[in-house]
Order: structure tokens, then C-alpha cells, then sequence
């Protein structure tokens, strides 16, 4: 069991002039989360993120890498162990798809025929297979292509941090959703400690193990996103998600929690919809469908029109209606609270 934090940030502070970005922030991040920053525009999300591999060098305070003090490495050593995604890709134009992706391990010394593999195996992974796309340039790549080629040349050299800064950001809303479920359906990044900047808040919902909200360079609140909905800090935190708290309610209650309020017969005495499945997505456990959240069971049932859900120790699968029904129901609690 490791023990060390895979980041320890301390007293962290960063001005530019007279304005101060970064405010004293402490925090750390476990073993395999996936750590969203989130604020808005101009809170210093970028610049946190960018003190984390010295790009930015912080005026104060400490930041420590798997135990180890970031300014005792050498920023190159340093950032060839961390992985970093960023919104404008980066990839080299006149390297092909495959040199692109290859190319840390290589500057690391990495065998060729194994950096060759690996790389095979990372386009594999991210649906570009390399047959297909490993000799082609990046300019001829669609946006959302390279951006996947950026997410498996981050991953190319193993590091087990990553850095992501709105890796998302540029690609169209079908594009983002698509490599969205890739990035949380890689098995390679679920196993890694993941520092992801985002403005999108339904993003930092899907995506994120704990979210650390920031405004004007301090940090509101740091806790899962059930908790920042929930139990906000202070005002600022309530508000924030205000605009968006129906959609968020969804990604966060769970079927288990609405159970009380599904009833037995479908809404208008209609027939019961045949079964459809269980929930499938992405941080649902098929083996146990009432843990997955609203949004999941209802992005299933959008899959099976007409269709229902199959619940354990449930009479009959549960439709698109008896589960809208049901949230709404329970939204009507004066104000929802956590029971554990
Ligand atoms: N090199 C720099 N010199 C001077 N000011 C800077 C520099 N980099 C950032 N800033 C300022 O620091 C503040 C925080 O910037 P940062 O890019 O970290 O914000 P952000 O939260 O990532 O914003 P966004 O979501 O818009 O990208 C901004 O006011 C910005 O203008």
C-alpha cells in the first residue's frame, strides 16, 4: 500500500506583479485520483497546474511528486516523468503520428523495438489503430484524432502522474462526449494520478475522484463533487454550481437513493417496458446496477427506446418514466441531504 501522497502541494503562492494568483494553497492528491481544478476564468487554474512540472516557478511553498521535492529535479527530468495534456495538442507537424507518440520514451532511452510497441499498443487503445494512422501527419488528423494522439503521447513513457489542461477544450460537443468516454474507459489512466483543469462543470463532474475549486488564486472547497453539491463551503461554492444543479443532481444521486421514491406500475398504467439491460456506463458497476447514478441509467435507457432497466430485487425493469418521476419525487424533498 503506498503510503506517499502522489502530489503534496504546501503553502503554495504565485503573484504576477501586484496580483496574486495562487494564495497559500495546501493540498494533496492519493495514489490514482483523478483531481479536477475547477474555477472561473482567470482563478488560476493554469497556473497552479503549470507549477506542478515548474513550468511556472511558484514565489512560495512546496510541491513534492511521489516524495520527492519538484526543485531538486532538473525541469526536463521532471517533466519527462510527468504526462501533460494540453488543449492546443502540441503534437510535432513534421513527425508522423507514431514518432509523435514515441518520441519521450525514445529521449528516455527506451529500446526502439519496445517504444514501437508500446506505441502500437497506446494508438490501439485511443481507436487509431497504427496501421492506419501511425505514418500519417498530425495535419491530417481531425481535431479530436489528435487529441487522442496527444492523450496516448502523454501516456507513451508510463509516467504515473498526468497534468491535463482542458484536454477537452477545442473539439466540438460530439467530439468532447466521444473522446471524453475514451479518456475514462482507459484502463492505462485509471491506474494513474490525474490533475485535470477545467471550466466545464458537468466535465469536473464526470471525470473527476475529488474537485478542487478555486476562485481568485484560493481554494473554496476540496471534496468529491456529491460533497460540493451538498455540503458547499460558502456561498461562492453554492453558486457556482446554482445554473447547473439539476444536471449535477443526476450525475450524482444514485438509483439506490431514489429507490424509495420509484413506484411499482409505470406512470398512466401502460405496459411494463421489456428489460433493456442494466446500467453500463462509464463509473456505473454492472454488478451493482443501483449504485449507478441518474445520468448513467437514463444515457442506458436513451440506448433502448421503449426500453427498462433490470434491477436486482426489483418486480419489473424500470422505464425512462418511473425513474424521471421518481427524481423528481425525491428533488421535491425540502432540501436533500446526505443520509450516510
Ligand atoms: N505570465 C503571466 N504574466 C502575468 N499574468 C499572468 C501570467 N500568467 C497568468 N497570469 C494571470 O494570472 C491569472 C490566472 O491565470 P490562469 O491562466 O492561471 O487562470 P485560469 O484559471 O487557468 O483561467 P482560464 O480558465 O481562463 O484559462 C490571470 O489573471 C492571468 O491574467
Amino acid at each position: 500500500m503506498p503510503t506517499v501522497p502522489a502530489l503534496r502541494v504546501a503553502h503554495l503562492s504565485k503573484r504576477y506583479g501586484a496580483q496574486v494568483v495562487l494564495d497559500d494553497l495546501s493540498f494533496e492528491v492519493a495514489q490514482g485520483e483523478t483531481l479536477v481544478l475547477l474555477g472561473p476564468s482567470g482563478c488560476g487554474k493554469t497556473t497552479m497546474l503549470k507549477t506542478l512540472n515548474r513550468l511556472v516557478e511558484p514565489d512560495a511553498g512546496t510541491i513534492e511528486v511521489n516524495g520527492q521535492d519538484v526543485r531538486q529535479l532538473p525541469p526536463a527530468q521532471l517533466r519527462r516523468g510527468l504526462g501533460y495534456v494540453i488543449q492546443q495538442v502540441g503534437l510535432l507537424p513534421h513527425l508522423t503520428v507514431a514518432q509523435n507518440v514515441g518520441l519521450v520514451p525514445g529521449l528516455l532511452g527506451r529500446p526502439a523495438a519496445e517504444t514501437q510497441a508500446r506505441t502500437a499498443a497506446l494508438l490501439e487503445r485511443v481507436h487509431l489503430p497504427a496501421a492506419r494512422f501511425g505514418a500519417l501527419l498530425p495535419a491530417q488528423l481531425s481535431g479530436g484524432q489528435q487529441q487522442r494522439v496527444g492523450l496516448a503521447r502523454a501516456l507513451a513513457a508510463d509516467p504515473p502522474v498526468v497534468l491535463m489542461d482542458e484536454p477537452f477544450g477545442a473539439l466540438d460537443p460530439i467530439t468532447r462526449a466521444a473522446v471524453r468516454r475514451d479518456f475514462r474507459e482507459l484502463d492505462e489512466l485509471r491506474r494513474k494520478t490525474v490533475v485535470l483543469v477545467t471550466h466545464d462543470v458537468a466535465e469536473a463532474f464526470e471525470l473527476a475522484d475529488r474537485i478542487l475549486l478555486l476562485n481568485q488564486g484560493r481554494i473554496q472547497q476540496l471534496g468529491t463533487p456529491r460533497e460540493l453539491l451538498r455540503q458547499p463551503a460558502n456561498d461562492f461554492v453554492r453558486q457556482f454550481f446554482q445554473a447547473e444543479r439539476l444536471g449535477l443532481e443526476m450525475r450524482v444521486t444514485t438509483l439506490a437513493e431514489l429507490r424509495p421514491y420509484l413506484t411499482q406500475a409505470p406512470l398512466g398504467g401502460a405496459a411494463p417496458p421489456e428489460a433493456a439491460g442494466t446500467v453500463a456506463g462509464a463509473g456505473a458497476d454492472v454488478a451493482q446496477p443501483w449504485a449507478a447514478s441518474v445520468h448513467e441509467a437514463l444515457a442506458q435507457l436513451a440506448q433502448a427506446p421503449g426500453g427498462g432497466l433490470a434491477l436486482p430485487g426489483w418486480p419489473q425493469p424500470v422505464g425512462q418514466g418511473q425513474l424521471l418521476a421518481a427524481f423528481g419525487r425525491w428533488l421535491e424533498l425540502p432540501s436533500p441531504s446526505e443520509s450516510a
